[in-house]
């Protein structure tokens, strides 16, 4: 895959708010999740903010790996499994966490592993979006979201030296 045309960067500051704005949809969907299973490594942090914000301290992981080279999505390794009182009855109750969907294999695969959690992200991409319950902002399959803890300061090039004859 190359890398997509569009980029979307996010700050700590939008995360931390958009985070926030999730948990306010979550909190009126159920007032009371049972736990949190949050996708590593991008689900931990909203899934700490979440928790934060509505109360939850039972957090478990769903360790899986997709995307091994930047933007080349490799295959799908689950590394560490959802513990077992988790998963007891399907996930009911169960708030699954991850910060992105892109093509929907991620939330695929964990969505099998709890078909009645709830599937909550910040951001949502066209492909990954029918397998979410809940998120934020969607943005188009051509955008790559460039996430605070991915990126650091770099000199920008003013705009007008692209557009000079
Ligand atoms: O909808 P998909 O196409 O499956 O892509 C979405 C997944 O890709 C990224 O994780 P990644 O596997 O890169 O690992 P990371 O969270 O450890 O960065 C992101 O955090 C999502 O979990
Ligand atoms: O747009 C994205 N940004 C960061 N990580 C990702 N993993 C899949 N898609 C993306
Ligand atoms: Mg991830």
């Amino acid at each position: 895959m190359s890398l997509p045309e569009k980029a979307f960067p996010v700050s700590w500051d939008q995360f931390h708010r958009d985070s926030r704005a999730l948990a306010w949809r979550l909190a009126g969907i159920n007032g009371k999740w049972r736990a949190i299973v949050c996708i590593t490594r991008g689900g931990l942090v909203p899934a700490a903010i979440i928790s934060r914000e509505l109360g939850v301290r039972l957090i478990d992981t769903a360790c899986v790996a997709s995307y091994h080279d930047y933007t080349d999505q490799g295959e799908l390794q689950v590394i560490k499994e959802i513990s077992p009182e988790i998963l007891a009855d399907g996930g009911e109750g169960v708030l699954i966490v991850d910060d992105l969907t892109d093509t929907g294999k991620t939330a695929q695969v964990v969505r099998a592993m709890l078909p009645k959690a709830h599937f909550a992200t910040i951001y949502a991409k066209p492909k990954g979006r029918p397998l979410v319950d809940t998120f934020v902002t969607e943005v188009s399959q051509d955008t790559w979201i460039y996430f605070p803890w991915d990126m650091g300061f770099t000199y920008q090039k003013p705009i007008a030296d692209d557009h000079r004859g």
